[in-house]
């Protein structure tokens, strides 16, 4: 099947980024979020990457106004699934959310819908498991942030498909990223590997080990990672990052996944990264 028609649920910075490339791609987009103001925020943060590529003479206004006018907002969740050939979920990392809302979308989505996640961590068998077509429940792990990033990861359930697969492989490709397979275990390969590097620098604040400046330092300098684990921490926003750890504690039941209680701390207060203007560093609007 030839994806033309993507819903995004969830406008936040993934749905967001996620939404521009389909649109990009020339995919019509429907972007649905819980409130209309983060859909305004989305689609805005959308428009000024666009307005950023015009003005380095990659992308002309004409071709930006089309791209804008392949998204379309939607405030009603069965409306913006009426016709659509899949649907990529990228709201919060929280199973029970995830489950309630793929039950949601088996009612009220055709039959011929792929359901995918862009979960960070989640099983996508459980996923699968609140709807009544496994088959065509998949992980798409797209990477912050989405225009930028080449990679996808596609993650099998254990009912998913082989032509649901092939599907999503092809549209990863369609949207110019670089589809790796990964099969469904906490946290897939990225955070598997990603996260508990970041959980040891925020264990290194936590100790006193130094200060984050200096952690972030030593990984740029040393390892030439492009940010800080710290600077990447805020990036991805430190709720997401606690929610991934959980998953990898809960998961494969071993103490090293333990979530470092600094970074439970910082989430309790709302100190949730650069979205909140506070985390490890603070951050003007
Ligand atoms: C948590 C998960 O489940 C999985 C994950 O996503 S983990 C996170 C994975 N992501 C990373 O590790 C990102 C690490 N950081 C980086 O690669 C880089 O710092 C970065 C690409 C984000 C920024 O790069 P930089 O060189 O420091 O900054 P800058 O020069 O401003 O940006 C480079 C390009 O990215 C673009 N860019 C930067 N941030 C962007 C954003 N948020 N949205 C869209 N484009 C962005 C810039 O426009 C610029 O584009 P051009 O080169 O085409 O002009
Ligand atoms: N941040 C990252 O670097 C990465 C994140 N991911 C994954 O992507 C997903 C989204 O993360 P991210 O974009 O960072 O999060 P954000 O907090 O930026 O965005 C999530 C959005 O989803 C909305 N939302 C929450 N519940 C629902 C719902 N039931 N229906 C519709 N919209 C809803 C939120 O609205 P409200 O605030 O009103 O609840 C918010 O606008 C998570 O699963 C995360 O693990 C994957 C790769 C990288």
């Amino acid at each position: 099947m030839k994806i033309q028609h993507v819903t995004v649920i969830g406008a936040g910075q993934m749905g967001s980024g996620i939404a521009q490339v389909a649109a990009e791609a020339g995919c019509q987009v429907n972007l649905y979020d819980l409130q209309e103001g983060f859909l305004e925020k989305g689609v805005g943060r959308i428009e000024k990457n666009l307005a950023r590529q015009v003005e380095k003479g990659r992308l002309d206004e004409k071709e930006k106004l089309s791209i804008l006018d392949r998204i379309h907002k939607f405030a009603s969740l069965e409306k913006a699934v009426e016709e659509t050939d899949i649907v990529i979920e990228a709201v919060v990392e929280n199973m029970g959310v995830k489950t309630e809302l793929f039950r949601q979308l088996d009612e009220a989505c055709p039959s011929r819908t792929i359901l995918a996640s862009n979960t960070s961590s989640l099983p996508i068998t459980e996923i699968a498991a609140s709807t009544n077509r496994p088959e065509k429940v998949i992980g798409m792990h797209f990477m912050n942030p989405v225009p930028v990033m080449k990679l996808v990861e596609v993650i099998r359930g254990l009912a998913t498909s082989d032509e649901v697969y092939h599907t999503v492989e092809s549209l990863a490709k369609e949207l110019g990223k670089t589809p790796v397979e990964v099969k469904d275990f906490p946290g897939f390969i990225s955070n598997r590997v990603l996260m508990p590097m970041i959980n040891e620098a925020i264990y290194a604040v936590y100790e006193g080990v130094a200060e984050p400046e200096a952690i972030d330092q030593v990984m740029k300098l040393g390892m030439n990672h492009p940010m800080g684990p710290l600077t990447l921490a805020d990036f991805i926003g430190l709720d997401t990052c606690l929610y991934i750890m959980e998953t990898l504690h809960e998961g494969f039941g071993d103490s090293k996944y333990r979530p470092c209680p600094l970074l439970r701390k910082y989430v309790k207060a709302g100190w949730t990264g650069r979205k909140a203007g506070r985390g490890f560093y603070i951050y003007e609007s």
